[in-house]
């Protein structure tokens, strides 16, 4: 191919982008005037499920060669930079920044809004009920380690509902400023990912010490202040602070999927492909579990996780239970069960109904 020929296509893309800027501005402007209606009748900037609408018709539309996960990547930014424009919102998150919680407040929101990285996923709860933050994300189950214990805790008595959910493949690295594995005395991480490397950690580094941080960010830094420390988080984030790869994908099952939870007030309408999330407490006596999962079963309603968790109250030996179902909570089958627990049982409590996300990548 000729330089003059380069020359060419680059100038049919300049043209392209002069054409692509035009219509994201009269995008934008249109976003701003729904913003400025949906101001007036009091109704929520973010339309989590109308957002969906559009990427699913485009994909529909497209012929490619723009793969599908660009076309997301893409439009992620621009619901992310067209709800700015209409209201400022902020997005509260476990952090610090460069988390995989980071990551997935970033892969829903977009990276055009404001995050506030909390200390703790407790305090991301207390950001979103005191409306410092419409929404909020936090980690609450992992495919390999299991249920997130803060999360499930706060649910029981945080009265800040959820709202969505994302799910997100997680690879972890591990990473020091040689990127050399003999150069590692130690290994530092958040206690999860220590855990979803175990048998790699005994095979391949016997005998070196594991430290556990509070977050896969903080080992990071300590990786980067200390040629004896290697570190376990994501690629992006120890390679933006400057550490080298020893070696990619050590979780010990490839499948590694952490799914967030969105927490705010916002209430999507059903979709036909959503989940609730339900918590109650039973008596501890023979059959009470069993008299309402017999109501689900029924109906016919699937239930994809039963969680129990101490109640952690004045009562020893006490659980509540958490459940997620198929389905919204306004789809007759549903409303219509959680009215008849209800009826029984006082101690209910439906954290939210959300579209369930599929996972791309
Ligand atoms: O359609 C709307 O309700 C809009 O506000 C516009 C828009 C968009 O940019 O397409 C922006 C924010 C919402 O979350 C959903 C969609």
């Amino acid at each position: 191919m000729t330089s003059s020929t380069i020359d060419e296509l680059r100038a049919e893309i300049d043209a392209l982008d002069a054409t692509i800027l035009r219509l994201l501005n009269q995008r934008m402007s249109f976003s701003r005037q729904i913003g400025q209606s949906k101001n007036s009748l009091g109704q929520s900037v973010f339309d989590p499920d109308r957002e969906e609408r559009v990427l699913a018709r485009l994909r529909d539309l497209n012929d490619g060669p723009l793969p599908e996960i660009t076309l997301r990547a893409i439009y992620r930014e621009i619901f992310s930079g067209s709800r700015l424009l209409q209201e400022p919102i902020t997005v509260a998150f476990f952090g610090p920044a460069g988390t995989y919680t980071h990551e997935a407040a970033r892969e829903r929101f977009g990276r055009s809004l404001p995050f506030t990285a909390c200390e703790s996923i407790t305090e991301v709860f207390h950001e979103v009920a005191q409306a410092r933050a419409q929404f909020g994300v936090v980690p609450i189950e992992n495919s390999i380690e299991g249920s997130v214990s803060e999360t499930h805790d706060m649910l029981m008595t945080s009265t800040v509902g959820v709202c969505g959910e994302i799910a997100i493949r997680i690879s972890h690295t591990l990473m020091n400023l040689s990127g050399k594995m003999e150069d590692v005395k130690i290994v530092m991480s958040h206690p999860q990912a220590l855990a979803q490397c175990r048998s790699w950690l005994a095979r391949k580094l016997p005998g070196i010490p594991l430290q556990e941080t509070s977050s896969t960010a903080v080992a990071a830094e300590k990786a980067r202040a200390d040629s004896r420390v290697a570190a376990i988080a994501s690629e992006t984030l120890g390679t933006d602070l400057g550490l080298k790869v020893i070696r990619k994908g050590i979780q010990d099952r490839q499948e590694n999927i952490t799914r967030f939870l969105v927490l705010g007030t916002l209430k999507p309408p059903p979709t036909g492909k959503d989940r609730t999330s339900i918590v109650f407490w039973t008596e501890n006596e023979p059959g009470a579990l069993f008299r309402i999962l017999e109501k689900f079963s029924r109906r016919g309603i699937n239930l994809s996780r039963i969680e129990s968790r101490p109640e952690k109250g004045s009562m020893p030996w006490r659980y509540a239970f958490f459940v997620d179902l198929d389905g919204h909570r306004d789809d007759p089958q549903i409303s219509e069960c959680l009215a008849e627990i209800m009826k029984e049982n006082r101690l209910v409590k439906v954290i939210g109904s959300f579209p369930k996300q599929t996972l791309l990548q």
